[in-house]
């Protein structure tokens, strides 16, 4: 049994701690650390999983997943510096953060292995992009598949492509969401209700992600067969082309990449 501690339960850390626990494994087998005590008592009664403090999650559980901000770092590092030692793995889900600062802050030979997931982990569905630092070996990084493959899909990237990973799945999600938002919003402006809107756009949504996924078919050619000459989808495809969408979405991207580099930068040593 290998016991996991994730050090900050927030968002992404509770989807990790929620999903591990859907895929099969045992209360008994997670941890957390938390900052407040109100919060903590909120995940032990809804999950069932014991919060600790940063000495005994190091004690205790042989793989420790980093989940805070970037920008609250550096006390945890603190925290671990002086308990971590090589029968833990380290693994990192932070934004930005090479595994370079781990293995400078933290006492050497200690595998770190980053990894960039998104929040549908909490249905299973993760996207988790993960890399080696320095020390962490071929089993350690079987060790963070065989984790995250029961929370979605995982692949390995060289470390230096984590920043677009984080653009491009990591924030992912919140660009679909925000897609399906709007659209919504379309449905209203023509004056379809709420609820109706929302059923045809999710729906909408949930048909196209599940024909990507499972016909392997280009989106391309996907999109065509949705788009009859002289009819209606063309006309609004004109529209999105007139304001640019194609051209926003490769710059939103390229500046979620930019912040991520740049909250790496703010922790060279
Ligand atoms: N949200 C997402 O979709 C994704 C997030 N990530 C990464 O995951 C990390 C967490 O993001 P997210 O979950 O959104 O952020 P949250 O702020 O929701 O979660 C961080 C949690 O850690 C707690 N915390 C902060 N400092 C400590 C500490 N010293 N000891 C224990 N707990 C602490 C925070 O408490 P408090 O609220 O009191 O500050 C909070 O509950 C980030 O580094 C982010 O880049 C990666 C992929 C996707
Ligand atoms: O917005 C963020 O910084 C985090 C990292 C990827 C998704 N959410």
């Amino acid at each position: 049994m290998t016991t996991i501690a994730v050090l900050g339960a927030g968002k992404i850390g509770e989807a990790l701690l929620s999903g591990l626990l859907s895929g099969g494994r045992s209360p008994d087998e997670l941890l957390f650390t938390e900052r407040y005590e109100g919060r903590a008592a909120e995940l032990t009664k809804q999950y069932g999983v014991r919060a600790v403090d940063v000495p005994t999650a190091a004690v205790e559980a042989e793989v420790l997943v980093v989940a805070v901000k970037p920008q609250d770092i550096d006390p945890v590092l603190a925290e671990l510096a002086p308990v971590v030692s090589d029968r833990n793995l380290v693994v990192s889900l932070c934004a930005g953060l090479p595994t370079s600062l781990y293995e400078r802050k933290l006492p050497d030979s200690i595998p770190v292995v980053r990894v960039m997931p998104n929040t549908p982990m909490l249905v299973g569905q993760a996207m988790s992009v993960i890399s080696a630092g320095k020390h962490a070996k071929q089993q350690h990084l079987e060790l963070v598949e065989e984790l995250l493959s029961t929370v979605g899909e995982v692949i390995r990237v060289p470390e230096a492509q984590q920043d677009a990973v984080t653009a491009l799945s990591g924030s992912g999600p919140a660009y679909f969401f925000y897609l399906v938002e709007a659209m919504i919003d379309a449905g209203i402006l023509l004056g379809i209700p709420r609820n109706v809107a929302e059923k045809l756009i999710i729906q909408s949504a949930v048909g196209a992600a599940t024909m990507l996924a499972e016909t392997g078919t280009h989106p391309v050619i996907l999109r065509e067969a949705v788009t009859s000459p002289a009819g209606t989808t063309i006309m609004a495809i004109r529209e999105l082309e007139r304001h640019g969408v194609r051209a926003a979405l490769l710059a939103a991207i390229e500046a979620a990449r930019d912040r991520s580099q740049e909250l790496g930068k703010a922790h060279e040593g």
